[in-house]
């Protein structure tokens, strides 16, 4: 009988194509699974080492792989992320994602998923729930700098779990800050786009920054005395999304303190503490006054897709024929 190798295994290989995800993956099962998962990092029961990042100098881009095994639900997967924010200029997407997923007992590759919506929703979700513990609960006024692809999941998450009145915009490009207003209109009473991050922000209780800028566009003065940030961009050390003022003002919790201590340009450069975890505030370790300036600095962890990718599989991928 011949062996099992990765080869004739493909033959039972899944693809699951990005469409699937998108008409499988709901906020209200990603919410609470992301919400685990969280709480599992930071109890020390995931196996994740910091990702490794390529960068690809000439074509300005960035190869990530992030890999993790929770070890409480014993689910393994590995994520490839192609980052190259010049892809637009071609029509691509600026995140080129796959997330492979292993059988833990055997190390077999299941399946391969396209990461897209994967990677949009599970980063809006970790939001959601640093949001949930950090905000205050009467937050109306939301504030999103940025009109990308976090931009809109950012959008859709947050008023599928809180009830906004307002929504205002900011984005480098007039044009595009306007026609993501029109996009996402449905989602509050009112949605306006600000021509400064200022106005944008002054009224906000709720803040994401979601964009490749490379120096600050949030700025301290301009935050009320009570908001929380959910800060998305600037996940690699030469970026930065939030000034130094911002940075101070803050009580910053993070995905990772590992990752954001490695990762974040705005924690680098500002020299700033990490208060804690969002795990450990979930787990009852920490607790935060939610009447001050909190920050959430989101890297992107990799139990996150693990955790996507599980529920995926348990809901299409089991099931689905073989191929797309
Ligand atoms: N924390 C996480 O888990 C996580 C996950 C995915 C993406 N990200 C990061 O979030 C950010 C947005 O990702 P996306 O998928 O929405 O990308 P996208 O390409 O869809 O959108 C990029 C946005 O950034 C804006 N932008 C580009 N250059 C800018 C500049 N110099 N100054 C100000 N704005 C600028 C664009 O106008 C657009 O609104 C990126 O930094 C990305 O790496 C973080
Ligand atoms: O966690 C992620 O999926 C992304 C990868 C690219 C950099 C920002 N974080």
């Amino acid at each position: 009988m011949q062996e099992p190798t990765t080869f004739n295994m493909v033959s039972r290989l899944k693809l699951i194509s990005n469409s699937v995800i998108e008409s499988t993956l709901t906020y209200k099962e990603l919410v609470p699974a992301i919400e685990k998962c969280l709480a599992n990092f930071s109890a020390g029961k995931v196996v994740q080492p910091l990702r490794s990042v390529v960068p690809v100098e000439p074509h300005n881009g960035l190869l990530f792989s992030m890999c993790a095994h929770d070890t409480s639900e014993d689910v393994l997967a590995l994520k490839n992320v192609a980052l190259y924010p010049d892809n637009h200029k071609q029509g691509l997407s600026s995140h080129l994602t796959q997330v492979l997923y292993f059988q833990p007992s055997t190390g077999a590759l299941l399946a391969v998923m396209d990461g897209e919506s994967i990677t949009a929703m599970r980063t809006a979700a970790a939001s959601v729930v640093a949001t949930k513990y950090l905000a205050k609960e009467d937050s109306k006024v939301l504030s999103i700098l940025g009109a990308g692809v976090q931009a809109y999941s950012h959008a859709k998450a947050l008023t599928s779990s809180f009830k906004f009145d307002k929504i205002f915009i900011w984005n480098r490009t007039q044009s595009t800050g306007e026609k993501f207003c029109e996009e996402i209109k449905h989602l509050a009473k009112v949605v306006k786009f600000c021509p400064s991050t200022k106005e944008a922000v002054c009224d906000a209780d709720v803040i994401v920054t979601a964009t490749f800028s490379s120096t600050p566009i949030l700025h301290g003065q301009d935050l009320k005395e009570s908001v929380h940030i959910n800060s998305v961009g600037a996940c690699t050390p030469h970026l930065r999304e939030l000034d130094d003022r911002c940075m101070e003002l803050c009580a910053v919790i993070a995905d990772s303190r590992v990752s954001a201590l490695a990762e974040s340009g705005d924690i680098i450069s500002a020299k700033k503490e990490v208060l804690c975890e969002v795990g450990n505030i979930i787990n009852g370790e920490v607790e935060v006054n939610r009447t001050r300036r909190t920050l959430f600095k989101s890297l992107g962890i990799a139990v996150e897709d693990v955790t996507a990718a599980n529920l995926v599989w348990e809901k299409v991928g089991k099931q689905q024929p073989v191929g797309f």
